[in-house]
């Protein structure tokens, strides 16, 4: 049987290149789309394809509750996304998160959610295969250089910061070891916001610009040599597809949260 999948934010950037994705998959049917502001479409035409004669939903609970759904997805606003993925796990629904906006308490919050309901949560701040080799080769460096610092680049109209790939790298990098500033940022001489801001226990740096869509840096320094370490996001929405779509096949048998996408395809990280 196939696995009924929801989308959040199926109208969106992500959302409608999701909706093709599930709809050409052979294993997977989809069960719902979500979009306050095309609640009442067919889910097919909004995202540009055949109509699938299924209605867009205007909440998550209105989805959940027209048809049997095992796994909700959320690719909506960063302002939205925690109560969609409450909303599922209380209506006994397992999600994959995409929506940036969400730190480590928020995942917290999630993840009792998760095992007090017995389901799983798989969330990444980014789920391009490649991205997700960023993440894994920055947490590997991280074991063994102590300073680093994130740069953070995004198009100018995102609306959260730092980006959800940047801020669940500095808060793993963080959990493996703080990067403390050879010189204390109170100490420092001039406006203080220059040396970015502490996210997890390392400095994230945030540029807004035109032209780009998303990218990350980790730049890790030792006495005499540095590695830099670089992720590239194209104007495609394209490679998250992949990514997503494993996460929620593999979400239906774990129980508490996975953060990173790198955890489903590398496993754990060498201790
Ligand atoms: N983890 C990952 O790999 C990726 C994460 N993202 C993140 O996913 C989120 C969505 O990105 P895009 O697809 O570019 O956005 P978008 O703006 O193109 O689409 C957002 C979708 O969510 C809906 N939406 C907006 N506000 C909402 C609200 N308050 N409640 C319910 N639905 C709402 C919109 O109607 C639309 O369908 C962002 O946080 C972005 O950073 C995006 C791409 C990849
Ligand atoms: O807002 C976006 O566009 C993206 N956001 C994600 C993030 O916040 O990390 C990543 C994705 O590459 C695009």
């Amino acid at each position: 049987m196939s696995l009924r999948i929801c989308i959040g934010g199926a109208t969106g950037w992500t959302g409608k290149a999701l909706v093709a994705g599930v709809v050409a998959a052979p294993d997977l049917a989809l069960a719902g789309a979500v979009a306050r502001k095309a609640a009442g479409a067919d889910a097919g035409t909004v995202a540009g394809l055949e109509p699938l004669g299924l209605a867009v939903a205007g909440d998550v609970a209105a989805a959940l509750k027209a048809e049997p759904t095992d796994v909700y997805i959320d690719y909506t606003h960063p302002s939205a996304v925690k109560a969609n993925v409450l909303t599922a796990l209380a209506l006994g629904v397992p999600a994959v998160v995409g929506t940036s906006g969400l730190g480590a308490e928020d995942y917290a919050e999630i993840a009792n959610a998760a095992e007090r309901q017995g389901l799983g949560v798989v969330a990444s701040g980014n789920f391009s295969i490649t991205a997700s080799l960023l993440t894994r080769f920055s947490l590997l460096a991280a074991q063994h250089v102590a300073d680093y610092e994130i740069i953070d680049y995004a198009k100018a109209s995102k609306p959260d910061v730092p980006s959800g790939t940047a801020r669940e790298l500095a808060e793993r990098m963080g959990a493996i070891q703080k990067s403390v500033p050879g010189h204390p940022i109170d100490e420092i001489i001039g406006p203080k916001e220059t040396r970015g801001a502490d996210v997890g226990g390392g400095r994230v740096h945030a540029v807004r610009l035109p032209s780009y869509v998303l990218a990350v840096e980790t730049i890790f320094g030792k006495e005499g040599e540095r590695l830099t370490i670089r992720h590239d996001a194209g104007t495609s929405a394209g490679p998250y597809v992949a990514g997503t779509l494993l996460a929620a096949r593999r979400v239906v048998a774990l129980k508490g949260l996975v953060r990173g996408l790198d955890n489903l395809l590398f496993g754990p990280l060498p201790q």
